[in-house]
């Protein structure tokens, strides 16, 4: 792809208007906290196009220029947009046929085959690599702020892709490690730091995708309600089965034992260790990549879980 390809293109409303029938429901695809995601044809190419609220306009300008600037096979394709001013703000994506990881997890539409162990460990990995382009890659780094299993879409053959970048933020320079903003996140998947003081750092997105590789595994939700109607968090939950080295039962019913435990256990450890209360506890993203190649290709050696002695 040329760099002719990959900028994004100019949109007019009516030629958006018209590959979604005027955004006719039957189109819509989702909608997120800033916008409803329709379906839509423009000539052969499918595609998604995001409506942004008419007051979301910070949102749509930060995640028209990171994704303007950021292209990477982790990271979801961003074909063009429309902005005509003050009321019609729109992104045009590339579409992604199967949905997103929570279609998967937690919303699994009649027909909908379940995702096997491999193919799980495949996401994880491919969703890591996206983090790590944002982490290390980039310059300067960007931190996402938005990790979570609704924001990572599937390609054909489940090929993860990174979406949602409305809050990303350009990471600290000048050799510091954090930044202070306003807490923006989402409940469940958001750094204890974060939430209390507004401090943001990569290591608040390594504890998001903690959280996400702990719902790979488990099948539950970063917040579940439990069967006596109780608010139940999966890092609490996870924290003292994973002390307890009680793995095997924390594996997702609907794997139906056909995993193997000890990838199923580093892969718990690993997600332990990114939800770490301490930031400078959790590990980098290029070692939670390394980890995950070696559980993904079926390596389980000594050497898979070196980063645990540095925490
Ligand atoms: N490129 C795409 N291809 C296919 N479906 C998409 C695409 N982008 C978004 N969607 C669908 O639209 C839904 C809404 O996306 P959006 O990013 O606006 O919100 P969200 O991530 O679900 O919620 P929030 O913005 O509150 O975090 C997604 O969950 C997904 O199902």
């Amino acid at each position: 792809m040329d760099a002719v390809d990959i900028a994004p293109k100019i949109f007019t409303f009516e030629e958006l208007a018209n590959a979604t029938r005027n955004f006719l429901g039957d189109c819509l695809l989702g909608e997120g906290g800033s916008g409803k995601v329709y379906k839509g044809h423009l000539g052969e190419q499918v595609v998604a196009i995001k409506q942004f609220h008419p007051n979301d306009k910070k949102k749509f300008l930060v995640e028209m220029l990171m994704l303007g600037l950021l292209h990477h096979p982790n990271i979801v394709h961003l074909i063009g947009y429309c902005d005509d001013g003050d009321h019609h703000r729109l992104l045009v994506y590339k579409y992604m046929p199967l949905g997103s990881l929570k279609d998967y997890l937690h919303d699994p539409s009649p027909g909908k085959k379940q995702l096997d162990w491999e193919t799980r460990m495949k996401i994880a990995l491919e969703a890591a690599k996206g983090l790590e382009f944002l982490h290390d890659k980039a310059q300067p780094s960007v931190i996402h702020r938005k990790i979570n299993c609704s924001n990572i879409l599937l390609d054909e053959g489940c090929q993860a892709k990174l979406s949602d970048f409305s809050l990303a933020k350009l990471g600290p320079i000048g050799g510091k490690h954090n930044v202070h903003v306003k807490f923006e996140g989402t409940i469940g998947y958001s750094a204890p730091e974060y939430v209390r003081t507004g401090e943001l750092s990569v290591k608040s997105d390594i504890y998001s995708f903690g959280v996400v590789l702990l719902e790979i595994c488990t099948g539950k939700r970063a917040i579940g309600t439990s069967t006596d109607g109780e608010e139940c968090n999966l890092v609490e939950w996870a924290s003292k089965l994973i002390k307890d080295e009680k793995f095997s039962e924390m594996a997702d019913p609907s794997l139906q034992g056909h995993y193997p435990a000890k990838g199923l256990q580093q892969a718990l450890i690993v997600a332990q260790m990114c939800v770490h209360e301490q930031p400078t506890k959790r590990p980098a993203i290029a070692e939670v990549v390394a980890v995950l190649t070696r559980i993904a290709s079926g390596k389980y050696d000594s050497e898979s879980l070196a980063i645990q002695n540095s925490t």
